[in-house]
């Protein structure tokens, strides 16, 4: 089963994720991107800024992904596999491309493989510039709060519209609660 955990910078992922290992140790876990050698290169290039056409950028996400399919995602399919991000945020983030044709593009890079449940940490604005103060924040982090908020809202659109099995947490419920949420999500 091909379970992936979204959310906007500061959810509270890498948290959850760590909680995870230690409760399904047998499962796969991986991210987007960089969850392949060839990820990690891409992964570098795209967040050091290499791209200058959002274009660009966005192949380089998608050639990501498409490595990521057949390396991991195809290799591990009588497996859990639990990925940080997946082709959910290549929608998300994309914002100024037409949905449709993203949703095309990325059937087509992961051979129409999508994940088979989706976990969404939903944040409040409030709670997402209490975070943001609290940490150097990167470029993306820095074009604000309404910014990814609106990114948040294309990321449960995207999940209902696909109409992929999905919850959406409270990312500001204790780390404890949002925990035990995301193991009976799982178990389910
Ligand atoms: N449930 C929670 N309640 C309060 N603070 C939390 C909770 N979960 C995580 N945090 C805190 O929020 C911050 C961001 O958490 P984390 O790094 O896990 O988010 P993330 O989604 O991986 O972020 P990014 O995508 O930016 O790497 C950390 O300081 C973490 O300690
Ligand atoms: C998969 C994917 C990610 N992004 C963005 C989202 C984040 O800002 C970064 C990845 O950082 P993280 O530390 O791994 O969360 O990349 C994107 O724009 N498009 C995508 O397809």
């Amino acid at each position: 089963m091909y379970v992936v955990l979204e959310g906007i910078d500061t959810a509270g992922k890498s948290t959850q994720l760590e909680i995870l290992k230690s409760k399904f140790k047998e499962a796969v876990f991986t991210k987007e991107p960089g969850g392949t050698k060839l990820g990690i290169k891409l992964r570098e290039m795209i967040l050091s800024g290499e791209a200058q056409s959002s274009k660009a950028e966005m192949f380089m996400f998608l050639a990501d992904r498409a490595e990521h399919t057949e390396e991991i995602i195809l290799k591990n399919k009588d497996n859990l596999i639990i990925s940080d991000r997946s082709f959910i945020s290549g929608i998300a983030y994309a914002l100024n491309e037409d949905m449709e044709k993203l949703i095309e593009l990325n059937r087509f890079a992961t051979s129409n493989n999508f994940p088979n449940k989706v976990i969404l940490l939903e944040l409040t604005k409030n709670e997402l510039e209490k975070r943001l103060s609290k940490k150097e924040n990167d470029s993306i982090e820095k074009r604000g709060s309404d910014y990814l908020l609106s990114i948040q809202d294309r990321l449960k659109q995207t999940i209902l519209k696909l109409k992929i099995d999905y919850i959406f947490i409270d990312a500001s419920d204790s780390i404890e609660n949002i925990a035990q949420k995301i193991e009976d999500f799982i178990n389910d």
